[in-house]
């Protein structure tokens, strides 16, 4: 049981903004929709939420048609990126406000509703903050306070659209964690809105990418991190980047090497992809191995290196991630030539529609055969 979203689709004119977006969420699970602007993420969580209607597709909830229900009716818990408190209510009577508002039939009596605001602002640890104005509140203690009020009238669903998105990337990385542990105690299905790759992998049970209204993925954060099923999703989630590979009879060449591709299905196949990672372009450990590269730059970020590579035929730099320690290895100044090799190459196959057909995860540094790496210009079939 839980939610069953199927084939929905929003048109805003000729736009299309949602194409065809299936997902089921269990009840209690954490899902993040993750993607660029512009990719459809709150398209769909207006609808869940009955703010909007779909052209076409079913929500269905326990099988029930949840697109049915009145917005207010449907048992959902909203926060958004820019806090929707009322400024001239106290903490406590914004968090009050969805029980005392209904009507009188189903309101909570005021002994009720006072002692459930109490425990919610327990939970969102603001106790102390009940007779405070959103005015006289630090951004993260707000949106506490908008997820304290969003929880109030029960929800069985809460949607929360880049509710950090506002804030200052410590407290960002605090209240994803404080979030995280939030909803482990609390257990209620949560879909979460976002464009951060961090924030979606570290707290989600499953991530739903989205790009251009469509799902290119859905996976557990590992799955999605580990094997990319597009070439979308390995340059949003992986920073996968291009590199000019070519297919050759079930071959991929590549900077005038070629290596075989088991199982991968070349029918239907009309474009080829190949990604790597910046932590899989490894420098060669001797002098005149590998693939030659010239060094243009070094960043170094919170223990490791980041550089950048110019190779022939390639019109962007590649950036390639090391840790100080590896780095520390290889007496490389900035302008000179080294050599590199490809731990790991992913192999994307995409018919004219762009869809993926076939996958393959390259090994080429690590295989023996039929691998052409080491003496390069090998092609053994
Ligand atoms: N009412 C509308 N009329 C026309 N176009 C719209 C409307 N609402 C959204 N769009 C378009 O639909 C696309 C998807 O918008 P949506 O807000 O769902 O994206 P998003 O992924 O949530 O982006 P962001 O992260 O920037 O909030 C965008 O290109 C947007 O311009």
């Amino acid at each position: 049981m839980g939610i069953e979203i199927s084939r929905l689709r929003r048109q805003y004119g000729q736009f299309t903004a949602l194409d065809d977006v299936s997902l089921t969420i269990a009840d209690g699970e954490f899902v993040a929709v993750l993607g660029p602007s512009g990719s459809g993420k709150t398209s769909l969580l207006r609808i869940l939420a009955g703010l909007d209607q779909p052209d076409a597709g079913s929500v269905q909830r326990d099988g029930q048609d949840l697109l049915a229900l009145d917005a207010r009716r449907r048992g959902v818990g909203l926060v958004f990126q820019h806090y929707a408190l009322f400024p001239h209510m106290t903490v406590a009577q914004n968090v009050a406000f969805g029980l005392r508002v209904r009507p009188w039939r189903s309101r909570p009596k005021a002994s009720v509703i006072k002692a459930r605001v109490e425990e919610l602002l327990r939970r969102v640890e603001l106790e102390s903050y009940v007779g405070r104005y959103p005015a006289q509140l630090s951004g993260g203690q707000r949106q506490r306070v908008a997820l304290a009020r969003a929880l109030a009238i029960e929800p069985r669903l809460l949607l929360l659209d880049e509710p950090f998105g506002a804030l200052d990337a410590q407290v960002r990385v605090n209240l994803r964690r404080w979030l995280r542990e939030f909803h482990r105690s609390l257990g209620i299905t949560t879909l979460f809105v976002t464009h951060d790759q961090d924030e979606a992998l570290e707290m989600a049970d499953r991530v739903v990418v989205m790009n251009c209204g469509r799902i290119e993925q859905i996976g557990t954060p590992e799955q999605i991190y580990q094997h990319p099923a597009t070439p979308f999703a390995s340059g949003f989630i992986a920073r996968g980047q291009s590199l000019p590979g070519e297919l050759d009879d079930s071959h991929l060449r590549l900077f005038g090497h070629a290596w075989r591709l088991d199982d991968f299905a070349t029918e239907d196949v009309h474009k080829v992809t190949v990604h790597a990672r910046p932590e899989h372009i490894v420098p060669a450990s001797r002098q005149g191995e590998g693939l030659a590269a010239r060094l243009l730059g070094l960043r170094h970020v919170a223990g490791t290196v980041r550089a950048g590579l110019q190779m022939d035929g390639l019109a962007e730099p590649l950036e390639a991630e090391w840790s100080e320690r590896d780095w520390a290895r290889h007496a490389v100044a900035v302008g000179e030539s080294l050599g590199i090799h490809f731990q790991s190459l992913t192999v994307f196959g995409s018919d004219k529609d762009g869809r993926v057909r076939a996958r393959a995860e390259l090994h080429p540094h690590q295989s023996v055969s039929p691998v052409a790496f080491g003496p390069w210009r090998r092609l053994e079939a």
